[in-house]
């Protein structure tokens, strides 16, 4: 897909100081484009929280530059680049404000001048779409933490950004609500959405990624397709993740100078692969 996507961000060469002195970002060349699906992956304190935050200009770079749409984030203010990039962060306190669920998720609705019955449709639809239709009149407090994650993801999903930048969006979620999660990234992709998810998850990244970036010490170690970073131990073992079940799996059956040959994503590609091998076509 590369040179075809116009870039919808453009992260070049960017230093970032916090005020303290720390240099959480050195040097990041990133590209986002339109439509695609991107993860970051890297060790806790890799610099990924503090790059998305880059994206909507809540911080500007000390260094370099981060373009939206071609502008350059310093031109703009953060409401005005949360209209194009929406970010559910870690922390979902951090992001609810209002006195009932639905509420919340109509807060930015009616900040962009959006009539009632429009406002009414999507609150209704985002809150189905995540599980949460049940709680609308309840406080965003009285929920669980991996509700308020799922409230402050139907939030941004309701106002339509062109980019959501999702920050570990399966921590915290069951099996039942991780599924709704998956279904709500099939959903952005059928919307043409472009995603950004900072995930340890390698399991979930193996079905919804095109690219997965890699950081490590506030530099990118490495990026390309799923099946190839995920093959790669030395760069995971770099950024402290551990490879997915399938990749384990393979190598154990073809051992590490074989894996590149065989990096399967899913127990279908290798079922599929040794019943060719057998020559089993039953
Ligand atoms: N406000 C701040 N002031 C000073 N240093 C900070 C601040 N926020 C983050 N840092 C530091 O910057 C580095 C990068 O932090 P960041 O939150 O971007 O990492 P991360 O990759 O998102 O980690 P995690 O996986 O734990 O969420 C860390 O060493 C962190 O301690």
């Amino acid at each position: 897909m590369k040179g075809v996507e116009e870039a919808i961000i453009e992260v070049k060469d960017v230093y970032y100081a916090y005020p303290g002195g720390y240099e959480a970002l050195r040097g990041v060349t990133l590209e986002v484009r339109r439509g695609e699906f991107i993860a970051i992956m890297g060790e806790n304190g890799a610099g990924k929280t503090t790059l998305i935050k880059h994206f909507n200009g809540i911080l500007k770079p000390s260094k370099g530059t981060v373009k939206v749409k071609g502008i350059d984030t310093r031109t703009k203010s953060v409401a005005e680049l949360s209209r194009i990039v929406g970010i559910v962060f870690q922390n979902p306190d951090h992001q609810l404000f209002e006195e009932t669920v639905y509420d919340e998720v109509a807060f930015a609705l009616r900040n962009f001048g959006y009539s009632e019955d429009v406002i009414e449709r999507r609150v209704a639809w985002a809150l189905n779409i995540l599980d949460l239709q049940r709680y609308k009149d309840r406080s965003p407090y009285s929920l669980s933490v991996g509700e308020k994650r799922r409230l402050a993801l139907a939030s941004v999903l309701a106002y339509d950004p062109e980019v959501l930048v999702l920050d570990e969006p399966t921590a915290g979620q069951d099996y039942l609500q991780k599924e709704k999660i998956s279904q709500t990234m099939n959903l952005l992709r059928l919307m043409g959405k472009t995603v950004v998810i900072v995930t340890h998850d390698v399991e979930f990244v193996t079905s919804y990624v095109d690219r997965i970036v890699v950081m490590s010490g506030g530099k990118v170690i490495a990026e390309g397709q799923p099946r190839k970073i995920l093959a790669n131990y030395a760069v995971l073992r770099k950024a402290n993740l551990v490879p997915p079940q399938i990749v384990r799996v393979a190598r154990a059956l073809y051992g590490k100078s074989l894996l590149e040959r065989y990096d399967y994503l899913s127990p279908e590609e290798l079922f599929n692969d040794l019943r060719r091998i057998m020559g089993n076509t039953r």
